[in-house]
């Protein structure tokens, strides 16, 4: 099983268009909460989790019981999650997550990120929106310190993969990215 996390409006759905040819866009109703997803990738499940974090219109209990939700399934199901696919908007995520910091709150991507680490679940980074980056490296090595990791992003290249959902950039080396992280996964499990 593959899950796939991030914000609301960071391109989720259309990644996942691009990568499995499924569209999975719901309706974007305020305040109804959204169930994961479930569709089949060769051979493979892929769970598009509902975006977390603020939404317009969304009142703060609804997003907190999203985000319990995501925990709880992710939980549930972690001996059976091969990878987690963290989607995030390489644009704005470094600035969302320093006002966050000034705020004195933990980002929720970041939060995401260690929880998952927490859970020994693979995960790979998809830095959408590439774009509209302007220094990728620079951008990518300030994340992985806000992440928590050491290094920078030549020590986590295998983790950390900027994108372009819209255009279709990287979605090849991507592709492979999750192919091998799965494949070491099962190998590390013993299936
Ligand atoms: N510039 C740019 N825009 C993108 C890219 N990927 C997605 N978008 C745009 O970002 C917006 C949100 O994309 P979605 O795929 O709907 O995002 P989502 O994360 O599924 O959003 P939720 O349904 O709220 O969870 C859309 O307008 C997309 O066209 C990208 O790589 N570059």
């Amino acid at each position: 099983m593959i899950v796939f996390v991030g914000r609301s409006n960071v391109g989720k759905s259309t990644l996942i268009f691009r990568l499995t040819g499924k569209y999975v866009k719901r309706g974007k109703r305020p305040g109804v909460t959204r169930k994961p997803i479930e569709l089949g990738w060769r051979g493979k499940t892929i769970v598009d989790m509902p975006g977390f974090g603020f939404m317009s219109g969304v009142p703060k209990h609804v997003q907190e019981k999203i985000k319990t939700e995501i925990v709880r399934f992710i939980e549930n199901n972690a001996d059976k999650i091969d990878l987690a696919v963290l989607v995030i908007d390489g644009k704005s995520a470094l600035e969302i997550i320093e006002r966050w910091e000034k705020r004195g709150e933990i980002p929720i991507d970041v939060e995401f990120f260690q929880f998952l680490q927490e859970l020994e679940i693979p995960t790979i980074v998809a830095v959408n929106k590439m774009d509209k980056m302007k220094n990728i490296r620079a951008t990518i090595n300030k994340l992985i310190e806000k992440f928590g990791l050491s290094g920078s992003w030549d020590d986590h290249k295998d983790t950390f993969i900027p994108i372009s959902a819209k255009f279709g950039t990287n979605l090849e080396e991507l592709r492979k990215l999750i192919e091998e992280k799965i494949k070491r996964s099962q190998e590390q499990r013993g299936l």
